[in-house]
């Protein structure tokens, strides 16, 4: 299986290269972002014989299809049960019966409570292997608004053959999104808190990947969802979450709390993998880049706002470039183009056919404060479940069709555990989330960070002298 830039024709030259040569660059030389050559695809009847099979074994089968003949199965078949052994939900993300035609989808059980956790436990394990057989010392520069840098925090600190260094917007996280990074004690992490927003944090890094230089330097790589290897490990929890309510033979929507839109387009993937998925309603806070784009076929920057759920404040949302060139018929000269003059100008108007294409599976909502605070509270109250607030946008998104839904069953991505957010939590509903393993001891450690202005040369000085002296 090979991987091509979603900008291949358009600057310099990306040549389609292996999965795992894919993985470790995280992102295309020329700027744009990997995607397979052809997407591979199961049955029905495959997609039937997942139904009462573990979640590693379903990771296995689908990383499979994406990693071809450079992983023997049995080597991936150890990495995703060891993955999902750091689990501690025996069903690694259950489904949850919320109301009679919703249910929410738990992705909260790795060890930093965030679904990030599902695909940063395997990649850890990805790398290793890779850069064992490849003898590679890489530098990983990651950019989070809260729950990617904790999850891949926990995935690589210790290990010899990598550097992480993580970016994160300060005082716009939680406390303990900030804690499950800083608290790591190990020599090859470094966190560092960007006088920016998280959209800052992010655009330093893509910067930082388009000069060679540097890259070559100190052997960079991105863990973020724009490495591919992320979106893959996520599209296995929607083949595990459809089949669990009978798919193929019925054809389940998905409302997906949405930022950098990876865990929506992971959705995309597993749909063009064959899985019948009715609709995926992407739902954002009022940082609404991507609801915007496909209610109103512009696709345009914000200025970006802090809300509760804080790993959702993005207005520019890196995996929408994916789709894009998916609805323009796979064109790289067109969407390295459109991509390249977002870049300088903020905006895009999306042309009509790839809108069309994009509104036969997407929707978008944006939700206000009022009513994701209203959502976390009608929820307790008529079901019992305390949600987080990124959980909750999703769950005021999916409730503007009404009961029933037109889309019924609905799979809502439930995709943090309160107790990351206990201040909103208790601000909406008055109630403290109770501390899971981990997360209770995180406030007695020491932490550790750096601050940088929002400066790419500025951060990629601090990460060289980290990476090589
Ligand atoms: C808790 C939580 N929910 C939702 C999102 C949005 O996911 P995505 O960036 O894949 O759209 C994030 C950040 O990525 C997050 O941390
Ligand atoms: N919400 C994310 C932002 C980065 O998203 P990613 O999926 O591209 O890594 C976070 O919590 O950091």
């Amino acid at each position: 299986m090979n991987y091509i830039s979603t900008r291949s024709g358009c600057g310099p030259d990306s040549p389609p290269i292996g999965f795992l040569d894919a993985v470790l660059a995280g992102l295309a030389p020329d700027g744009g972002l990997y995607v397979p050559q052809t997407w591979p695809a199961f049955t029905p009847e495959e997609i039937a014989a997942f139904g009462g099979k573990p979640y590693h074994q379903v990771a296995a089968a689908v990383l499979g299809r994406f990693a071809g003949d450079e992983i023997p199965a049995d080597v991936l078949g150890d990495m995703c049960r060891e993955a999902y052994d750091s689990f501690s939900h025996a069903a690694t993300a259950p489904l949850k019966q919320l109301y009679p035609d919703t249910y929410l989808l738990e992705l909260f059980h790795g060890p930093t409570l965030a679904f990030k956790d599902v695909a940063m436990q395997l990649l850890g394990r990805l790398y290793d292997y890779a850069l064992k057989r490849q003898g590679r010392k890489i530098t990983i520069l990651a950019a989070t608004s809260g729950d990617t840098g904790g999850a891949a925090v926990e995935a690589f600190r210790g290990r010899s053959n990598v550097n992480i260094v993580v970016l994160f917007p300060d005082g716009r996280i939680s406390e303990v999104q900030r804690r499950f990074m800083t608290t790591a004690t190990e020599a090859n992490v470094r966190c560092v808190a960007v006088q920016g927003t998280f959209d800052d944090c992010q655009g330093i890094l893509k910067a930082a990947f388009q000069d060679d230089q540097f890259r070559t330097a100190v052997d960079l790589s991105a863990v973020n969802s724009i490495n591919f290897a992320r979106i893959a490990a996520q599209c296995v929890y929607y083949f595990t979450a459809a089949v669990a309510l009978g798919a193929p033979a019925t054809s389940p929507a998905f409302v997906v709390p949405t930022g950098n839109f990876g865990d929506a387009f992971a959705g995309y993937v597993a749909h063009a993998m064959g899985l019948p998925i009715s609709r995926i309603l992407t739902a954002t806070n009022s940082n609404d880049i991507v609801a915007r784009a496909f209610t109103e076929g512009r696709y345009s920057r914000g200025v970006v706002a802090p809300t509760q759920s804080p790993a959702m404040d993005i207005q520019v949302a890196s995996n929408f470039e994916r789709l894009y060139f998916e609805c323009a018929r796979r064109d790289g000269l067109e969407t390295g183009r459109a991509f390249q003059a977002f870049a300088s100008t903020g905006g895009l108007d999306i042309p009509p056919a790839a809108l069309a294409a994009m509104r036969d599976l997407f929707a978008g909502a944006s939700v206000s404060e009022t009513d994701t605070s209203a959502a976390m509270v009608s929820t307790l109250n008529e079901t019992g479940e305390l949600i987080d607030p990124h959980t909750a946008v999703a769950v005021a998104a999916a409730r503007r069709l009404g009961s029933p839904s037109p889309y019924a069953p609905q799979i809502v991505l439930s995709t943090a555990h309160p107790a990351k957010f206990t201040e909103a939590v208790h601000a909406a509903t008055g109630v403290i989330p109770p501390s899971p393993r981990g997360a209770g001891e995180l406030a007695a450690r020491p932490e550790r960070f750096d601050r940088l202005p929002a400066d790419g040369e500025a951060v990629k000085a601090y990460v060289r002298d980290f990476a090589i002296g």
